[in-house]
C-alpha cells in the first residue's frame, strides 16, 4: 500500500495492548508499518500488568489452598514459600511473552524502534536516536503511568511497576488507594504473609462496583487481616535505619513499614510527546480527546487504549487498536468500540466481577427494577471450614425482565462473568437464565437458580 510520499503507511507510538493490536492488523490489510516502544514490547498488561499480576495471584492463592487441603485429608509437612522463585519464573514467563509479541509484529513485517518516539511535524516522527520518519497516519498508543501523590517523602513509594521486582517481601506494607491495584496487590501481600494497610483517601473501596459486592470484599479482606482506613490522607514518608519507613498519616501516630506502595490511579502519557504542536486536543486530565472512531481533532492522527482514558482495561484497548486497523485501512465501513456493558474483574482474594448497571445505576436510570440475590457458602469453603461467603446479584428492568448488571464475589467469579456477560450484553432476560438447566454441582448454577 505504501504511498512513496511517506515512509509509512502508519507509524504507532507504543507497542502495548492497543498499539500491537492495530499495528499488526493494520499491516495484515496491507499497510507498511514501523512502531515505537521506549521500553518492553507488549506494554503495561504483559510486562508489568495483567499477566504477572495475574500470575502472583495464582501464587498467592495457593497459601489458603495449602491450609484447606488438609480438611480434605492431605498433609502437607514443611512446606514454605519462596518469594524469588516465583518473581523469577513470573519475570522469565514476561520475557517470553515480550519474545512473543516481537515475534508477531517481525512475522507481519511490522519495523520495531526500540526506542522513544514524539511527534515533530504534522506527518513527522522523531526518535530518541535522532532518526527522522514521516507516516500517513500516526497513531497514540502510549498508555498511562502510575499517579504518584505529592507528600512528603512520596519519592520513597513504589508503584504498581516496582512491585514485579522486590528482592524481598515486606514484613509490613501500607498500601495508598482503594481501586483495582490496591485491592489486588493486598490481597496478593496478604496471602504471602506480610500485614497489609490499605489508606484510601475517600470513603470507599471500588467505587464503580455494586455496593453489597464491595461491602463482602471489606469484609472478607478485614477477616483475613487487611487494614482499611478511608478520609485518610499521608503526611510524610521517612527513611529509618532499617531499609524501612516511618509513616505518618492524617489520622494517626506515626508508624513503621517496611514498604509503601502507591495505587491511586492512573495519568495518561500525553507529555513530550509534540502533541501541542501538532494541535491535538487534550481532556482536563491530560488524556486525548477522541471520537468514536479513536480519530483526534487532527484527521491523520488517532489515539487507542489507556491515554484516551475511556476505559483503561486490555480488551478496550485491543478492541480499539482492531477498529483502528480495519477504519482505516481495512477498505470497508468505519468501525467503532462499543463501550457499553463491559465486563471486568478485580483480582482480589476473593476475586469480584461485573457487568452492566450496579443496583443502585439501576434504580437511579429505570423506573422500576427487580434485584435477585444469592448469598451463599461455596461447598469447598464449607469442607475447608473457610467462613467465607459468596454473593451473587442479578439487576433486572422490573417492567421487562431484561438483565441489566449481574454483580459477583466468589472463587472464579472472573471465569464465570465471562459467560454470563454474553447473555447481559445480548439482552437476555431473567426468564432466558431460568430457562437455562443448571450444572450441578456448581457455584456458577446460583446463576439460573436466583429466586
Ligand atoms: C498492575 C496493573 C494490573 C492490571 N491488570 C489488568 C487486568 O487484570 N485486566 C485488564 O484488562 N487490565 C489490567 N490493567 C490495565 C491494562 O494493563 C491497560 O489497560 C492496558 O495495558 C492499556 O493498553 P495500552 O495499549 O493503552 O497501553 P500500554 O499497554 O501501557 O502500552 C503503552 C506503551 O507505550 C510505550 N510508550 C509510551 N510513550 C512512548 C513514547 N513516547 N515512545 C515510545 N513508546 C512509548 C510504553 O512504554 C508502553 O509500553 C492493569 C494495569 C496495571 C498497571
Ligand atoms: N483487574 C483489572 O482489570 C485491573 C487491575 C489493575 C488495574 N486496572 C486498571 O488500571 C487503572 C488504575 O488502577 P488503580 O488501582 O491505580 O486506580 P483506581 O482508579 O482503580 O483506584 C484509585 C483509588 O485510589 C484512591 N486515591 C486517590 N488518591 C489517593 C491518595 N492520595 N491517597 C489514597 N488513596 C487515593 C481513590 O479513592 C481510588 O479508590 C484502573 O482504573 C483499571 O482500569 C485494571
Amino acid at each position: 500500500m505504501a504511498d512513496t510520499e511517506y515512509d509509512y503507511d502508519l507509524f504507532t507510538i507504543g507497542a502495548g495492548s492497543g498499539g500491537v493490536r492495530a499495528s499488526r492488523v493494520s499491516a495484515a490489510h496491507g499497510a507498511k508499518v514501523a512502531i515505537a516502544e521506549e521500553h518492553r514490547v507488549g506494554g503495561t498488561c504483559v510486562i508489568r500488568g495483567c499477566v504477572p499480576k495475574k500470575m502472583l495471584v495464582y501464587g498467592a492463592h495457593f497459601a489458603e489452598d495449602l491450609e484447606d487441603c488438609q480438611k480434605f485429608g492431605w498433609e502437607i509437612e514443611g512446606k514454605k514459600f519462596d518469594w524469588k522463585t516465583l518473581r523469577d519464573n513470573v519475570l522469565a514467563d514476561v520475557d517470553r511473552l515480550e519474545g512473543a509479541y516481537t515475534e508477531t509484529l517481525d512475522n507481519h513485517d511490522v519495523t520495531i524502534f526500540h526506542e522513544r518516539a514524539e511527534i515533530t511535524g504534522p506527518h513527522e516522527i522523531t526518535l530518541a536516536s535522532g532518526k527522522k520518519v514521516t507516516a500517513k497516519y500516526i497513531l497514540i498508543a502510549t498508555g498511562a503511568r502510575p499517579r504518584m501523590p505529592e507528600c512528603q517523602g512520596a519519592e520513597h513509594a513504589i508503584s504498581s511497576n516496582e512491585a514485579f521486582h522486590l528482592d524481598e517481601l515486606p514484613k509490613k506494607v501500607i498500601i495508598a488507594g482503594g481501586g483495582y491495584i490496591a485491592n489486588e496487590f493486598a490481597g496478593i501481600f496478604n496471602e504471602f504473609g506480610s500485614k497489609v494497610d490499605i489508606v484510601n483517601r475517600g470513603d470507599r473501596l471500588l467505587r464503580s462496583y455494586d455496593e453489597a459486592v464491595r461491602d463482602r470484599l471489606l469484609q472478607i479482606s478485614t477477616m483475613k487481616g487487611i487494614s482499611f482506613r478511608f478520609n485518610t490522607t499521608f503526611e510524610y514518608i521517612k527513611p529509618c535505619e532499617d531499609g524501612g519507613y516511618f509513616v505518618k498519616l492524617s489520622d494517626c501516630e506515626e508508624e513503621h513499614a517496611d514498604l509503601v506502595m502507591f495505587a491511586v490511579g492512573r495519568l495518561p502519557n500525553t507529555e513530550g510527546l509534540g502533541l501541542d504542536a501538532a494541535g491535538v486536543e487534550l481532556g482536563d486530565g491530560g488524556e486525548i480527546k477522541v471520537d468514536r472512531f479513536s480519530k483526534t481533532n487532527v484527521d491523520h492522527i488517532y489515539a487507542v487504549g489507556d491515554v484516551t482514558d475511556r476505559v483503561q482495561l486490555t480488551p478496550v484497548a485491543i478492541r480499539e487498536g482492531q477498529a483502528f486497523a480495519d477504519t482505516v485501512f481495512g477498505g470497508g465501513d468505519p468501525v467503532a468500540v462499543d463501550h457499553s456493558c463491559i465486563p471486568s474483574a478485580v483480582f482480589s482474594h476473593p476475586p469480584i466481577a461485573a457487568v452492566g448497571m450496579t443496583e443502585g445505576e439501576a434504580k437511579n436510570q429505570l423506573g422500576s427494577v427487580k434485584v435477585y440475590l444469592s448469598d451463599f457458602r461455596p461447598m469447598k469453603n464449607v469442607l475447608a471450614g473457610r467462613n467465607e461467603r459468596s454473593l451473587m446479584k442479578m439487576i433486572c428492568d422490573g417492567d421487562s425482565g431484561k438483565i441489566v448488571g449481574i454483580h459477583m464475589i466468589a472463587p472464579e467469579a472472573p471465569e464465570m462473568m465471562q459467560a454470563a456477560a454474553i447473555a447481559v450484553k445480548a439482552g437476555l432476560t431473567k426468564a432466558d437464565f431460568d430457562a437455562t438447566t443448571a450444572i450441578h454441582p456448581t457455584m456458577a448454577e446460583e446463576l439460573v437458580l436466583m429466586r
